[in-house]
């Protein structure tokens, strides 16, 4: 069984490093001129499926657009991860899930167990229970091929007071769990399959990424504000591991399929740029 890490490494290598988000906003909705309903979920879906499944690296589906709508949403959802699997795209599930750990258990049997209907590549969790509350996640994981990619410095300016607070021994909370993670990752080649979340508008926190050996997902880009040349300074040295995300930035740009795959043309170019460096 490949590793995520290794899968991933793959796909960033032959796609480009870019993850687009599927975010279905009522907003968003109205502006492709789709009703706010479980229609204009599915045609929604389905165009972003037509039109970046067979081109970018990683598709990120927000579960909440899907779950707002019921069971009909999220059979959406899974008919949606099917298909972006199909055309070869890795799916990194954002549900931010996190609990005691026998609860995590059952999440992560239904995002990371390949027998269940919800199975995808990877899912951000929340470590704030506790980064060793999410080890049922980890271990499932890394049993079947997945991955999971932790908040650790999330892009919304209210993170900050949790995340880099102060714990006893002088690290930010957001240094503790990315040294936890980084020790998941330790010795995998040629990435780990534990990953961080990273926003790109937190502008240079002295955070230490250097030893994470995963990928560094960060979202922020574009519609949050920031920019490609933003990662350099979030980054610095570890700007080989970033993976950005974009939504909205790449959405605005639908239905019309040519025109999103010249927005994601667009902000890979941007991104190469940048992580060439
Ligand atoms: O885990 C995430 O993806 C995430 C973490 C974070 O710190 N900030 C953040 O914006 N996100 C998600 O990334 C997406 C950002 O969307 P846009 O702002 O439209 O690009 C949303 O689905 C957010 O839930």
């Amino acid at each position: 069984m490949e590793s995520f890490g290794t899968r991933l490494h793959r796909a960033v290598a032959e796609r480009g490093p870019l993850c687009v988000g599927i975010d279905p906003h009522p907003g968003l909705l109205a502006r492709w001129g789709l009703p706010d309903d479980v229609d204009g979920l599915d045609r929604f879906a389905r165009t972003v499926v037509g039109a970046l499944a067979d081109r970018v690296a990683v598709v990120k589906p927000q579960s909440a657009f899907f779950e707002r709508f019921g069971a009909r949403g999220v059979g959406i959802l899974e008919s949606t991860i099917r298909q972006l699997r199909d055309c070869g795209a890795l799916v990194l599930l954002d549900v931010k899930r996190g609990d005691i750990g026998s609860t995590v258990a059952a999440y992560a049997s239904a995002y990371l167990d390949p027998s269940g209907p919800l199975h995808v590549d990877a899912v951000t969790a929340s470590p704030y229970l506790g980064v060793g509350s999410l080890a049922p996640m980890f271990e499932l994981a890394a049993t079947h091929g997945g991955g999971v990619f932790v908040l650790a410095l999330t892009s919304n300016p209210e993170g900050a007071a949790v995340q880099r607070a102060r714990t006893a021994d002088g690290r930010t909370v957001a240094q503790t769990v990315i040294d936890e993670i980084s020790q998941l990752n330790r010795g995998a080649e040629p990435l780990g399959s534990f990953g961080l979340v990273v926003g790109a508008t937190i502008g240079d926190t002295g955070h230490d990424l250097s030893k994470v050996n995963g990928p560094l997902l960060a979202p922020g880009l574009g519609a949050q504000g920031a920019t490609a040349a933003d990662l350099r300074t979030v980054f610095g040295s570890s700007l080989s591991s970033v993976l950005p995300s974009y939504s909205r930035e790449v959405l605005n740009a639908g239905p019309d399929e040519a025109a999103l795959r010249a927005a994601v043309d667009r902000v890979l170019a941007d991104c190469r740029d940048v992580l060439a460096d």
